[in-house]
C-alpha cells in the first residue's frame, strides 16, 4: 500500500509529495520488529519513546517514519500530532477498516467490563454466533485463546485482531474499552454498534487525576459512537441507577437504552433473591419480561446481567435465550470464584481492586455467612494512591477482620503501599494485621477461619502472577488458597 493511502484520512499532515509513493508492506510500533518496507510509527512511552530508535527502525528496512518530534532520518518522514491516533487512524486503514459492517460491542465503566462481556460472549454463542472476545483476561479470536497484559490493547494490537477474526468468519465482537484505552486513542476509530456503561467509581486517578476527567474519558466512547463508517443502527445502553450515568444519557448522539434497579428504566430488575450460590429475580424488559435464576451472586452481578440484556435484546435476542444462558453462565475466572477443598469454611477469590468493587463484595460475602467474615487485600502498585486508605476502610468496617498483604508492587515499596492503606486508622481499629507476603497473608487467614466463616481474597483475581520490580512471578491467589486449605490441621 502506498504511504499517500494510508494517510489520505489524515488531516495536512507534511511531507514532499514525492515521499507519498513509497509502498508500505507492514505497520510497526517496535523497532525491533520493523522489516523490510515497515512503516514505523514512534510512540511516547511511559518508559522509553519510539522516536529514540529510528535509526535502528531504518537500518532494519524501515520505508517511511510517523513522528511526533522532529528526528533524523535517511527516509521519508511525516509529522503529526498525535502518533498513537494516527497510528489508530493508519492502523484501520491498512488493515482495511476490519470493524466496518462487523458486529462491534464495546462495554466500558469502573466495574463490571469483563463480567458484561463474558455474559454477552455466553449469550451470543448460544445464539449461534462465532464470537471474539478482546478484555482483561484473555483476548478470543473463534477458538483460540490468547494472554493478554491490557484490558484493551494498542491500535496496532486492536485491528490486527480484528483483521484476523473478520478473516476467519468471527460474526460478533465484545470488547471491553478502558478509560486509558479511550484517552490514549488505542479504539480511536473503532466502528462500534453498541456501547455499554455500567458505572464509575473511583479508580485510575494516577492516571486521569480526577472524577470530570475519568468520566470524559469514559464518554469518548459515546461520543466516538457517531463515527461510523456505514450507516447501520447504533445504541448506546447506560446504567440509569449511576449518576455519571444519568450524565451520560444527556451527552449521548445515538438512541439510549437504560438498565437499572432504582430508577425507572427500559430494562429493570425487581424481586430480587441473593443466595450464596445463585440469584433470582424478575427481568422486565421492553420485549417481555421472564424469571431469571442465574448462578452468578451479587446486587451488582445483577446490573451486569440487565447491561447484557440490554444489549442482547437491541440484537433481537430472544429472552428465552438470555434466561437460559444465565441460569448456566460458569463463574467468570477470578470473579467470584469459590475454591472449595470440602473444608468447612467458605474461601471466595475476587478481583475487586476498587473501593466500590470492594465494597460490593463484602456485602455480598456478609449476606452469605453466619460466621466470621475475613478479607485479604492489597493494592496495585504504580497505581492510584488514593484509593488505597479507602479500600483499608471498607475492609476494617464491613468484614470481622482484615489481613492488609501486598498486591501487584510493580516499581513501589510494598511496606509503602500498606502504610498508605492503614495511614488513616487509629488506635480504635484493631481489626486487622499487616502481612507483607501474600502466600503468607492467605495462608494466615485459612489458619483462622473456624465452621460457617468465610474468608474474601479480593485484589488479583485470575491474575496467574505477581508483579514485582518489573518481574512477574507466579502467583495465583486460587492456588495457593487451596494449598493452605489442604495443609491446615484439620
Ligand atoms: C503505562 C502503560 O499504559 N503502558 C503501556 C505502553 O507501554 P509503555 O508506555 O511502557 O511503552 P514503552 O516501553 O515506554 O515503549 C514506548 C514505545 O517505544 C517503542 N520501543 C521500545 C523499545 C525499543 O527497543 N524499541 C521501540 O520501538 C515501543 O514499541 C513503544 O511503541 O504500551 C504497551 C503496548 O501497547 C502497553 O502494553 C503498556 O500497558 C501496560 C502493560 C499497562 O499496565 N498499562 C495499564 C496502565 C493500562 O493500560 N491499563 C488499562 C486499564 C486496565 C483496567 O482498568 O482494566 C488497560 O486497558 O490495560
Ligand atoms: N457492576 C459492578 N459494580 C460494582 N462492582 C462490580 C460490578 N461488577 C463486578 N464488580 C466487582 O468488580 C470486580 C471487577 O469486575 P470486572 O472484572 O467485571 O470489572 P472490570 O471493569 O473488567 O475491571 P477492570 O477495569 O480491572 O478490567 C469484580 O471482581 C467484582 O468484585
Ligand atoms: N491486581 C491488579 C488489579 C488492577 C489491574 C488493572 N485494572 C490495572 O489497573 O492495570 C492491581 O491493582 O495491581
Ligand atoms: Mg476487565
Amino acid at each position: 500500500m502506498k504511504l499517500n493511502d494510508l494517510l489520505f484520512k489524515m488531516p495536512f499532515v507534511s511531507s514532499p509529495a514525492e515521499d507519498f509513493e513509497v509502498e508500505i508492506s507492514s505497520i510497526e510500533t517496535d523497532s525491533r520488529k520493523v522489516k523490510p518496507g515497515s512503516l514505523f510509527i514512534c510512540i511516547k512511552g511511559h518508559q522509553t519513546d519510539g522516536h529514540l530508535y529510528v535509526q535502528e527502525a531504518t537500518q532494519k528496512g524501515a520505508a517511511a517514519i510517523i513522528a511526533e518530534t522532529e528526528i533524523e532520518s535517511s527516509v521519508p518522514v511525516v509529522y503529526v500530532k498525535d502518533s498513537s491516533r494516527a497510528l489508530a487512524i493508519i492502523a484501520n486503514t491498512f488493515y482495511d477498516y476490519p470493524t466496518a459492517n462487523f458486529p462491534l460491542i464495546g462495554v466500558t465503566g469502573t466495574n463490571g467490563k469483563t463480567t458484561v462481556s463474558y455474559l454477552l460472549d455466553s449469550i451470543y454463542q448460544n445464539f449461534g454466533k462465532n464470537t471474539g472476545l478482546i478484555g482483561t483476561i484473555q483476548n478470543k479470536v473463534g477458538n483460540s485463546y490468547r494472554e493478554t497484559s491490557n484490558t484493551t490493547p494498542d491500535a496496532l494490537v486492536l485491528q490486527r485482531l480484528f483483521r484476523e477474526m473478520k478473516d476467519i468468519g468471527v460474526d460478533q465482537v465484545i470488547m471491553e474499552v478502558s478509560s486509558h484505552a479511550l484517552d490514549l486513542g488505542r479504539a480511536y476509530g473503532c466502528d462500534f454498534n453498541t456501547v455499554i456503561f455500567t458505572n464509575l467509581t473511583q479508580d485510575h486517578l494516577d492516571y486521569h487525576h480526577d472524577e470530570v476527567n475519568y468520566f470524559l474519558a469514559k464518554s469518548l466512547l459515546f461520543s466516538q459512537l457517531g463515527n461510523s463508517y456505514h450507516h447501520g443502527s447504533k445504541y448506546a445502553v447506560i446504567n440509569i441507577d449511576d449518576k455519571y450515568g444519568k450524565n451520560l444519557q444527556q451527552m449521548t448522539a445515538q438512541p439510549v437504552v437504560t438498565y437499572g434497579i432504582n430508577c425507572s428504566a427500559d430494562v429493570m430488575a425487581d424481586d430480587i433473591q441473593l443466595f450464596a450460590n445463585k440469584t433470582i429475580f424478575r427481568l422486565k424488559t421492553p420485549v417481555g419480561t421472564v424469571k431469571i435464576t442465574s448462578r452468578l451472586t451479587g446486587i451488582f452481578n445483577v446490573y451486569n446481567m440487565l447491561a447484557a440484556t440490554a444489549a442482547a435484546i437491541l440484537d433481537h435476542i430472544p429472552l428465552e435465550i438470555i434466561q437460559d444462558t444465565l441460569k448456566v453462565i460458569p463463574s467468570i475466572p477470578g470473579r467470584f470464584e469459590a475454591v472449595d477443598e470440602g473444608q468447612s469454611f467458605g474461601v471466595i477469590v475476587d478481583y475487586a481492586h476498587t473501593p466500590n468493587a470492594l465494597q460490593n463484595v463484602l456485602e455480598t460475602c456478609r449476606g452469605l455467612t453466619t460466621g466470621r467474615l475475613y478479607c485479604v487485600i492489597g493494592c496495585g502498585g504504580d497505581r492510584d494512591p488514593s484509593k488505597r486508605p479507602l479500600m483499608a476502610k471498607e475492609a476494617v468496617n464491613l468484614a470481622d477482620y482484615a489481613i492488609f498483604t501486598s498486591d501487584n508492587p510493580r516499581t513501589e515499596d510494598p511496606a509503602a503501599i500498606i502504610e498508605d492503606m492503614i495511614q488513616v486508622f487509629d488506635d480504635n481499629v484493631t481489626n486487622y494485621e499487616s502481612i507483607l507476603d501474600r502466600k503468607k497473608a492467605i495462608e494466615k487467614a485459612v489458619f483462622y477461619a473456624e465452621e460457617g466463616d468465610l474468608i474474601l481474597i479480593a485484589g488479583k483475581g485470575h491474575e496467574t502472577y505477581q508483579e514485582v520490580s518489573g518481574k512477574k512471578y507466579p502467583f495465583d491467589d486460587r492456588i495457593v488458597a487451596k494449598n493452605a486449605i489442604l495443609t491446615k490441621e484439620i
